[in-house]
């Protein structure tokens, strides 16, 4: 048990626990880089079976670390164990897509998964527990788990595009020839998928709009666009293995900012849509988020569409509305 803070441990589930993202995620959880210097940590970590032995070796490094943060470790793969009285389920554990494939054939592969762990979740989990989905098609699957979790809140389930808002800004940064952190308020709309749209009509650099200062539109519709939509596919084809370190850091980015008060600038998150911005009402899409002073998080307000970018939206929407109707239909889950 740590011994300088007094503070009660968060409890935090990561399943996949064992595999890349896994890797990469663990250790920054448990070094305080996720919940902050002084704040303890319970881990439990779920695999299926055959990832348990593999599983004790990544306990055993967490061990060898001696991260004075760390109150407690559970390795299982029985649900009701991993999820029991957990703050955080961070839903990593999934097939990973491969060369060739989009995300969305893992609906089939990976979405019975995701109905196991919202009812496991529902049942065993605190109720005021928050739920990030990470395993692909993020959306579609974050949705599956939340029908499967009708005692926890719809608000309290999120699906990942920090990793896209993330690469949006580097590959915008490069452009314009600034370091990253002068580039802020953009959103990525929509899907995790090569369908979303990273809003750079609204984005800044420093204090100017990016169109101002990145002149060439072309260059923004027709190669920033698909760069960053296709940019898990150009990781996949170089490394030979989809992302995990950055997904890992995008992981420990959304948790954070959205465990704490936004100070400075919105970030991309999915989360149950209410209509917003026209999209349709019920599902997980990405939409630009603030977390106020009392820790709910909202919508930010007064964005200002084109007709370009409401379009891209649309479409983006579109998609995984038809993903909701094959998971559905195939899980036998109802709208
Ligand atoms: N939303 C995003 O931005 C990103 C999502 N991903 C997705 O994250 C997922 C994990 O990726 P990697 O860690 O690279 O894959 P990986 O194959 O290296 O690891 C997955 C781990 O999950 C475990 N697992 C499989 N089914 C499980 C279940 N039902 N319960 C618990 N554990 C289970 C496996 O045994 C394996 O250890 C993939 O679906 C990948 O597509 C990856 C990068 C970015
Ligand atoms: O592309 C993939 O399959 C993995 C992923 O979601 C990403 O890197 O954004």
């Amino acid at each position: 048990m740590n011994t300088f803070s007094k503070k009660a441990p968060i409890r935090v589930a990561v399943t996949g626990a064992a595999g890349n993202i896994g890797y990469a995620l663990l250790f920054r959880i448990a070094s305080g880089q996720m919940f902050g210097p002084d704040q303890p940590v319970a881990l439990n970590l779920i695999e299926i079976e055959p990832g348990m032995a593999a599983l004790r070796g990544v306990a055993m490094e967490l061990d060898d670390c001696a991260f004075p943060l760390v109150a407690e470790i559970v390795q299982t793969s029985d649900l009701s164990v991993g999820f029991k009285d957990v703050d955080w389920a961070l839903l990593v554990g999934s097939v990973p897509r491969k060369q060739g494939m989009e995300r969305a054939d893992l609906l089939g592969i990976n979405g019975k998964v995701f109905v196991g762990q919202g009812k496991a979740i529902n049942d065993y989990a605190k109720s005021s527990v928050r739920v990030l989905v990470v395993g692909n098609p993020c959306n579609t699957n974050c949705l599956i788990a939340m029908k499967s979790a009708p005692n926890i809140p719809d608000e309290q389930f999120f699906a990942m595009t920090r990793l896209d808002e993330n690469r949006a800004k580097t590959q915008l940064a490069h452009k314009a020839g600034v370091a990253v952190k002068e580039v802020s308020e953009l959103c990525v709309w929509g899907n995790h998928s090569p369908s979303m749209y990273p809003d750079f009509e609204n984005a800044k650099i420093g204090r100017s709009k990016v169109t101002d200062v990145i002149l060439d539109q072309a260059w923004l519709r027709d190669t920033f666009v698909p760069t960053v939509g296709q940019r898990g596919k150009a990781i996949i084809d170089a490394r030979g293995a989809s992302s995990a370190a950055s997904a890992a850091n995008a992981v420990v980015d959304t948790v954070r900012d959205l465990s704490n008060p936004t100070r400075g600038d919105l970030h991309s998150v999915c989360v149950i849509s209410n209509g917003e911005y026209g999209s349709p009402a019920g599902i997980i899409t990405s939409l630009p988020i603030r977390v106020d002073g009392a820790g709910k998080w909202r919508v930010v307000e007064g964005v200002k569409l084109s007709d370009y970018a409401k379009e891209k939206i649309a479409a983006s929407n579109q998609e995984l509305l038809e993903e909701r109707e094959v998971a559905f239909g195939q899980l036998g889950l109802s709208i």
